[in-house]
């Protein structure tokens, strides 16, 4: 098996992990494998043309060595544009001496007449912002594939660093890096190849990757059998409000869809906003001391169609009875007015625009200040967006990719939240609820764009999530072994 099929790793863990192979395969050696994962996934998508492979300083231009020489052998017209000439006695040397055709001079005028360029300058080991000559130099011709990393895209973050180039393609290798699927960095890479590259299993030990690809087998969901009744699939209790009624309803609908056993809505003096709706819902007007002295009910939903006010006059009631509190909307927009008040909360769903209100303005990695947040907030948080970001307390972060940008569409925050506060009602651990939630939801809007002509609105995306539900289940069936992530790009 191999470990952490689902890792994402950063350039420093990969750089760790190659360290420690080079203890049983030189590192020249796992060169040369990447080296041909590229050159064949070119192979494999591009006609034959005139390529010229951009090599850096480092193991980033060592793979574009191999990559020259593989291409030139298959009858391609291949040219090396070097930025400068590998060391002595590194790797990338190796690479380079088995080079024997062409080296042209670090200048435009090297990529006259090229078809396709083969962007080998930075890898993982991108220190500093890109110079304007080397991003002028990858500009010059707009058919691009990227080894590892477009140069310029930070292999942590996703973030560019001075200037960066799209490619069409990108090949990485053993496991994807987060910046593969943080924004910009996953809109700059094209297709993603992940290759094996044979990497010993030695290299392992003593690794625990810190990031996760959010895919079903990460977390397991709870399976429905014959004995299940409805408190056992879980209660989940939604406050409701007098001036948002509907985005309080997609809340508890999405809940039903994914599951619960019993969805009710709090709605207390505004139970009447509530009456006609969905038949399935129960609707409490009762004040809510009362309801929370019910033990089955121990998810809450706080927040999505209530205004701040409205969350003050429950929020504090709900953390006092300890129940668990999936935070979202209004409840965050109480919060940001002083912090201290959503502490008791289980977990809470900013996009970016509330997580900045929250916590301040987020500069550099946005997966170290997710899970900073979740730190300070001693809660899990979900930094919704393209590219959501789940981090818990204890260090565990997943980042998802499995979402559209038909979700896109007001209502949409108010259906995860649905999600999740089921899952968690159901019994699943919270960041783990979080993640299923986050997957489930994407993989519901991806299938409500396939229904609704790429346009679905909000009460389109729970309708699918009981379909998602079954497909999430089968994929977590899957052996990762044979499937890790790299088998799932
Ligand atoms: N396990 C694997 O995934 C393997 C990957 N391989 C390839 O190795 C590179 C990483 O190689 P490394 O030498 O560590 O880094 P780079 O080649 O990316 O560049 C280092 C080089 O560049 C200098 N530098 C960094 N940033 C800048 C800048 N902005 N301007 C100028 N110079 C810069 C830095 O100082 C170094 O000199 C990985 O990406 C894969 O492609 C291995 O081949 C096999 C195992
Ligand atoms: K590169």
């Amino acid at each position: 098996m191999p470990p952490y099929p689902l890792a994402l790793l950063t350039p420093e863990e990969s750089d760790m992990m190659d360290h420690a192979a080079s203890a049983v395969v030189p590192v020249a050696q796992l060169m040369e494998n990447a080296g041909w994962a590229v050159a064949r996934a070119i192979r494999k998508r591009f006609q034959k043309c005139r390529v010229a492979v951009v090599c850096g300083p480092g193991n980033n231009g060592g793979d574009g060595y191999v990559v020259a020489r593989l291409l030139a052998r298959w009858g391609w017209s291949v040219r090396v544009v070097a930025m400068g000439a590998p060391k002595e006695g590194r790797p990338a040397f190796v690479a380079a001496s088995g080079w024997g055709g062409p080296v042209l001079p670090f200048e435009k005028a090297s990529l006259e007449g090229i078809d396709l360029l083969v962007d080998a300058v930075f890898g993982s080991g991108l220190k500093r912002p890109v110079s304007d000559d080397v991003a002028e130099m990858l500009a010059a011709v707009p058919r691009r594939v990227a080894i590892d990393m477009p140069s310029g895209v930070s292999g942590e973050t996703g973030e560019v660093l001075g200037q960066a180039q799209g490619c069409a393609l990108t090949v990485t290798f053993v496991r994807p890096r987060p910046g593969h699927f943080l924004e910009p960095g996953r809109g700059l890479c094209g297709e993603l190849v992940c290759a094996d590259i044979a990497m010993p299993e030695q290299a392992w030990s003593g690794l625990t990757p810190k990031i996760s690809f959010n895919w079903p087998g990460l977390w397991e969901l709870p399976v429905s059998g014959e004995g299940d009744y409805k408190y056992r699939r879980g209660v989940v209790s939604v406050c409701g409000g007098a001036v948002m009624p509907g985005a309080t309803r997609l809340a508890a609908r999405a809940a039903r869809r994914t599951g619960a056993g019993l969805v009710r809505i709090a709605a207390r003096k505004a139970a009447e906003a509530y009456r006609l709706g969905d038949p399935g819902l129960i609707i409490d007007d009762q004040p809510l001391g009362s309801l929370l002295e019910d033990l089955r009910r121990k998810v809450w939903i706080c927040g999505p169609g209530l205004t701040p006010e409205e969350v003050s006059e429950v929020l504090p009631a709900l953390l006092a009875a300890k129940k668990t509190v999936l935070a979202d909307a209004g409840a965050l927009a109480w919060g940001a007015e002083d912090l201290s008040r959503l502490k008791g909360v289980a977990a809470v769903t900013p996009h970016i625009g509330e997580f900045k209100k929250l916590f301040g303005p987020v500069t550099g990695s946005r997966t170290e200040a997710a899970l900073n947040a979740a730190r300070e907030l001693n809660a899990v948080m979900v930094m919704k967006g393209a590219d959501t970001i789940i981090a818990a307390p204890d260090g565990r972060i997943a980042i998802n990719a499995h979402a559209t940008s038909a979700l896109a569409t007001a209502g949409s925050g108010d259906t995860l939240t649905g999600v999740i506060g089921t899952l968690m009602a159901a019994g699943m651990e919270t960041w783990e609820a979080c993640c299923a939630g986050v997957w489930l939801h994407g993989e519901a809007g991806i299938q409500a764009a396939r229904d609704h002509g790429g346009w679905p609105v909000a009460e389109d995306l729970d309708l699918p999530l009981g379909e998602a539900r079954s497909v999430a289940t089968e994929l977590s069936k899957a052996d990762l072994s044979k499937n890790p992530v790299a088998a799932l790009l």
